[in-house]
């Protein structure tokens, strides 16, 4: 099946971008940051769509991003690609607003946490390819970990146009569909768990007597440099947290802590719990 690409242009980076139309429908929280990141890798507005529900919205996404902001199926008319980025509870209604608008030549990339791509299959006419992906909020600052997955009918092509997406806003990775809802309670939640140690440190900080404002500067850089260590020597956690821990210092005593509250459990059953309300989504909007 041939691609809906035309054209391509070059930015200035030298990336090349298929100069087919995107639309994003629902451009809320994360289909803003998809525009966004578009944007900021050099697409032309003009090769852009959005659809909101709300007249401000519309207004704000056109002010920040330069962005035509049409209805629905103005917007699958006019596009080669269709980024579904509505609540999982609200892509029944979409899509059976825009019956009749969709054909098989439009590639589908659902970033609906939960729906699998036959939810899609059931809707959209036969042979319709569909791609799941799941991201997540640190493409705000390109740093997203994307994971793109084919449908029945998506082929290596279509999840190139895909990647093409949402590798300006970091790092892109091809799974199986069915570790979706892993993929979505690990990298497309996590960024919330992160966020929430660094809130529980806070907290520790404080109660130590640190000034906030200090408390948080040190949580944030030795947050970024754990990263950065992780990334940057490919050392296993392990090793990292062993080089910190001294005989007889003081870590080993926070470690022990750590253990005897059952963090590692609780983060298992926290993740665990995000993935099986991946598979509730799912059910309810069977
Ligand atoms: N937030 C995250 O970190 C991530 C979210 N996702 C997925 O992305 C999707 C969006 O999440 P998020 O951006 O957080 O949610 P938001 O609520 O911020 O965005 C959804 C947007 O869709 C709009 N919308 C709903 N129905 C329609 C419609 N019929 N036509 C046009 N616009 C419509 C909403 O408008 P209004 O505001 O007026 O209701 C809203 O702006 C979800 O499916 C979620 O699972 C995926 C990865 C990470
Ligand atoms: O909480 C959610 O449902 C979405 C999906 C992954 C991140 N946020």
């Amino acid at each position: 099946m041939a691609l809906p690409s035309v054209s391509t242009v070059g930015d200035a980076a030298g990336e090349e971008f298929s100069m087919v139309t995107v639309a994003v429908l629902g451009a809320g929280k994360i289909g803003h940051t998809v525009l966004s990141g578009l944007r900021r890798a050099g697409r032309p507005a003009g090769t852009l769509l959005a659809t909101v529900r709300r007249p401000e919205r519309a207004v704000e996404l056109s002010a920040a991003l330069g962005v035509e902001v049409v209805g629905n199926a103005e917007a699958v008319a006019r596009a080669g690609v269709v980024v579904v980025a509505v609540k999982p509870q609200d892509a029944a209604a979409l899509l059976a607003e825009l019956a009749g608008c969709f054909t098989s030549d439009h590639v589908v990339v659902s970033l609906c946490a939960g729906l699998p791509t036959s939810f899609f299959g059931k809707r959209l006419p036969d042979g319709t390819p569909v791609v799941r992906a799941m991201t997540n909020t640190p493409a705000l600052v390109d740093e997203a970990m994307t994971v793109v997955s084919a449908g029945e009918h998506a082929t290596d092509e279509h999840l190139a146009v895909a990647e093409e997406l949402f590798r300006p806003l970091g790092r892109t990775l091809r799974m199986p569909e069915a570790h979706q809802d892993a993929v979505t309670a690990l990298s497309g939640s996590g960024p919330a768990y992160m966020y929430y140690l660094v809130e529980a440190m806070t907290d520790a900080a404080i109660l130590l007597g640190l000034p906030r404002a200090v408390a948080h500067d040190l949580i944030v850089q030795t947050a970024v440099g754990a990263a950065a260590m992780l990334r940057d020597t490919g050392e296993h956690p392990v090793k990292l947290r062993e080089a910190v821990t001294s005989p007889a210092g003081t870590t080993i005593n926070a470690v022990r802590e750590l253990e005897r509250h059952r963090v590692r459990a609780a983060v298992a059953d926290a993740v665990e719990a995000a993935r099986d309300r991946a598979r509730e989504i799912a059910a309810e909007q069977d």
